[in-house]
C-alpha cells in the first residue's frame, strides 16, 4: 500500500521575474511502513519537500497523494482534516505550546474530535507512558529538558492517530544520548508500522532509517534501500548456523 506519491512534482517560489525551483520534477513513491531518511545540504529543499508532503505547503507542478488520494484542487478544510488526521510532525524545536502543561499539548489533536474529558485523559497518559514520560502529564512545557519536550512532541505525534509521521530535524536540539533514544523511538514506532519520514543532516540519525533518499538542488539524486541488505545477511548468517 502507498502511503505517499509524488509524480513529477516541482515547487517554484516566486514570480516569473524572480523564480527560485525548490523542488525540480520529483517522482517518489513511499510505501506503508516505510522509515525514510532525507538527506542532503541545505538549501536542497528537504523542508519544502516535507511541507508538501504533509499538506503544509502546495505544489506549483505535477501531483502529490496522500494515502492514494490526490492533493491536488482539495480545500483548505480537508487538507486541515488529512493535516489532523493522516499525518504528523515533529520539529526540531518542537513547535509545542510552551506555557501550557503536557496534557494540554498532548490532547491538542483532540480539540476537534469532540472527545469526553475522560477519553483525552486515558489517551494522554497511555501515550506519555508508551514514552515514559506519564509523570510529566501535568509538568508545564517550559519547565521540561530537550529530551523530553521532544518526547512530548512524539507522543503529541502519535495521539493524532497518524499513519504517517514526519520529523524535519528532530535530534537538531539533541544532545547525541538524547538523539539516540529519539531515533530509537521512531525506530520502534516504525516497527510498530508507522510509516515515518525524517529529514537529518546527520549521517548517524539516518542510519536508523531502512531507506536514504539524497537531495541537491531540488532533485532526489540517490535512493538507497537498506533493510534489503540486513534481511540478506540475516539470511546468509542463519544459512551458516
Ligand atoms: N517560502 C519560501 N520562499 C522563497 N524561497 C524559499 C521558501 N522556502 C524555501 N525557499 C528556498 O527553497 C530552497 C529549498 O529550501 P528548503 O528549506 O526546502 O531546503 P532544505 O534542504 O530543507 O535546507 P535546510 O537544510 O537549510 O533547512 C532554498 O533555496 C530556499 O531558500
Amino acid at each position: 500500500m502507498t502511503a505517499i506519491e509524488l509524480t513529477h512534482v516541482s515547487k517554484i517560489y516566486g514570480d516569473s521575474q524572480n523564480s527560485l525551483t525548490a523542488l525540480d520534477d520529483i517522482n517518489l513513491v513511499i510505501d506503508k511502513g516505510e522509515f525514510v531518511a532525507v538527506i542532503g545540504p541545505s538549501g536542497s529543499g528537504k523542508t519544502t519537500l516535507l511541507n508538501i508532503m504533509g499538506c503544509m505547503d502546495t505544489i506549483t507542478k505535477g501531483e502529490c497523494k496522500i494515502s492514494g488520494k490526490s492533493t491536488i484542487g482539495l480545500k483548505d478544510k480537508q487538507l486541515v482534516e488529512i493535516r489532523n488526521r493522516v499525518v504528523s510532525f515533529i520539529f526540531q524545536h518542537y513547535a509545542l505550546l510552551t506555557n501550557y502543561s503536557v496534557y494540554d499539548n498532548v490532547t491538542l489533536p483532540f480539540v476537534e474530535r469532540n472527545m469526553s474529558k475522560r477519553d483525552c485523559m486515558e489517551k494522554a497518559r497511555h501515550y506519555l507512558n508508551k514514552l515514559g514520560i506519564e509523570e510529566l502529564l501535568h509538568s508545564k512545557v517550559k519547565h521540561l529538558s530537550g529530551g523530553q519536550k521532544q518526547r512530548v512532541a512524539i507522543a503529541r505525534a502519535l495521539a493524532s492517530e497518524a499513519e504517517i509521521i514526519f520529523a524535519d530535524e528532530p535530534t537538531g536540539a539533541l544532545d547525541s544520548v538524547n538523539a539516540d533514544n529519539l531515533m530509537q523511538i521512531l525506530a520502534d514506532l516504525n516497527e510498530e508500522g508507522k510509516t515515518i519520514v525524517v529529514i537529518t543532516h546527520d549521517s548517524h540519525v539516518a542510519s536508523y532509517a531502512k531507506r536514504k533518499l539524497a537531495m541537491k538542488d531540488g532533485r532526489i539524486i540517490s535512493d538507497e534501500r537498506l533493510c534489503s541488505l540486513i534481511d540478506e545477511s540475516e539470511e546468509r548468517y542463519t544459512g551458516n548456523e
